[in-house]
């Protein structure tokens, strides 16, 4: 494996293609949109996995498995959920030389698949609350460019849903869940996130509020969308007549009531995301918490000079290092290979983000140290054997904390309030995000669409294949800017003119 020919800020892409592959996280596929998920980058999907299992299992969640196959009648269901997606369901329509007699979708997603279940398992108010997970693939033949994790047309995710009987305890769930994601961007990937809710425009049209954790790639100052977790209402109870009777009602009849339900996702895109805010011009860089190998062991400075002996010494103590360090259930390796030279397995592990090396010579052996080199930073820090048991596990959370940070930093850095249309699309043009005073209607939100794309491109029209120019709403932070604050009445929306409610985060996005 080469190094990456190119730099992050030079060429953003090609860096990015070089980083996934070369790393040997993922290798391009002979289907177009599709990608081998490798190792590397599996392993981060298992520490995410493992993570959200612990934690929908506290909140009474269990996961289960349903076919991937749709029948047409029943994915036509909900029409406006599907009518728009429509292009993007692929069919199965042939087993061996002969036709099926109806065509089948693979799932693009799994509520039409469920939800007449949920009515058949869902008599009484005690069946309830339902609350499954699967883990999953799932199909959408995507048309705009594919991108290794963050646009894929299968990918790997978890999606969950509940039926409850009261829209509050749906809502609570829907946080609980969004809260969930947040850990897994911060705690994991120390990938910093903004909370919020969709707008009306940009929230999944079959629910009733979607909320949503928002991330930045701050190489191209777009925003991404992180994971969603969608309070439905009734209205997929209503769709698929999922009904309890009402437990408060008295008397003879027994009023029906279409159950609150939520559903929530998160998929292989966190992996992209990832792979784009910590990455450098010499590769991967991986947050530990998530690092298949955590630290590698590198034996330097033997020369021809040395003896066998001396070399079998240093090759000894890098073992017993490494022994020392396993027993305290860090992820290892020893890079003894006699046929590379140290800089050269430097690079192939930084390439591979490898968080923590540890480098060994015959003077280290001396003064009983090695010497630590952390990917995030390069800084060096000698470290003496009687303190490894120590130092090193307080050294990877200091990485993990340190990437966090610094990864916050620039998205703040990046995140600016702007309170006059004129400075809107400057912004965006210098990579960054808005926060805006916003009236919140959608057909604001188209015109911000439209004159932000035109300010960006003049009067060419938009080619759909690329990111579009135009910027979009991201999210109504919850966390909203107290300064200056929007004083009802009196505060206007930047685009036009109409009163704004909240400051509403735009950007272009992936
Ligand atoms: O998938 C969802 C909503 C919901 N699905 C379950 C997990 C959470 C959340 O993503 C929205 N959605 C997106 N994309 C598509 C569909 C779709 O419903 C259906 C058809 C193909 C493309
Ligand atoms: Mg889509």
């Amino acid at each position: 494996k080469l190094g990456i020919e190119v730099t992050k800020e030079g060429d953003f892409a090609k860096w990015y293609q070089q980083v996934v592959t070369r790393s040997e996280m993922l290798d391009y596929y002979d289907v177009s949109g599709c990608y081998i998920v490798r190792p590397l980058a599996y392993f981060v999907w298992q520490q995410i996995q493992e993570f959200f299992d612990g934690g929908i299992r506290n909140l009474g969640v269990k996961n289960c498995y349903f076919p991937m196959f749709v029948s047409s009648r029943v994915l036509e269901r909900e029409k406006d959920h599907i009518e728009g997606f429509a292009p993007e369901v692929a069919w199965v329509t042939r087993a061996g030389s002969s036709d099926l007699a109806e065509p089948l979708a693979i799932r693009p997603t799994s509520e039409t698949v469920m939800y007449p279940y949920f009515a058949k398992w869902i008599q009484s108010y005690r069946d309830l609350p339902l609350k499954i997970n699967q883990w999953c693939s799932v199909v959408r033949w995507e048309f705009k460019n594919p991108q290794p994790f963050l646009r894929t047309r299968e990918f790997l995710w978890q999606e969950g849903h509940c039926a409850h009987l009261t829209k509050d305890e749906a809502m609570v769930e829907v946080r609980d869940i969004l809260e969930l994601y947040r850990r897994i961007y911060e705690e994991l990937l120390a990938v910093p996130v903004i909370e919020g809710v969709k707008s009306e425009k940009e929230k999944f049209a079959g629910g009733v509020a979607t909320t949503t954790v928002e991330g930045f790639i701050p190489t191209t100052g777009r925003g991404i969308q992180g994971g969603t977790s969608h309070y439905l209402g009734q209205n997929f109870s209503k769709m698929f007549n999922v009904v309890v009777e009402d437990p408060e009602a008295t008397g003879a009849e027994r009023p029906k009531l279409f159950v609150h339900q939520t559903s929530w996702g998160l998929s292989t895109r966190t992996i992209g995301v990832m792979v784009m805010v910590h990455g450098d011009d010499k590769g991967l860089v991986l947050p530990p918490r998530v690092a298949e190998t955590q630290i590698v062991i590198v034996p330097c400075g033997i020369t021809v000079k040395h003896t066998d002996e001396e070399r079998r010494k240093l090759y000894d103590a890098c073992l017993d290092v490494a022994h020392q360090l396993k027993q305290l259930g860090l992820r290892v390796e020893t890079d003894l290979r006699d046929n590379y030279t140290p800089g050269f397995k430097f690079s192939h592990w930084e390439l591979r983000g490898v968080p923590l090396r540890l480098e060994i010579g015959p003077k280290d052996l001396e003064k009983q140290s090695v010497l630590t080199v952390r990917r995030d930073t390069f800084a060096k820090q000698p470290v003496s054997r009687s303190d490894i048991e120590t130092a090193i596990p307080a050294l990877l959370e200091t990485i993990q904390k340190d990437m966090l940070v610094k990864a916050r930093k620039t998205m703040d850095e990046r995140v600016k309030i702007v309170l006059d249309w004129e400075n809107f699309v400057p912004t965006l043009n210098d990579k960054c995000l808005t926060l805006i005073p916003w009236c919140e209607r959608e057909e604001c939100e188209e015109q911000i669409k439209e004159r932000s794309s035109r300010d960006s491109l003049g009067d060419e029209p938009e080619d759909d294949k690329a990111p579009s120019m135009g910027a979009k709403s991201l999210c109504l932070p919850y966390n909203q800017p107290a300064e200056p604050p929007i004083v009802p009445g009196q505060t206007k929306c930047i685009q036009c003119g109409h009163e704004a409610k909240r400051y509403a985060l735009f950007g272009r996005s992936y």
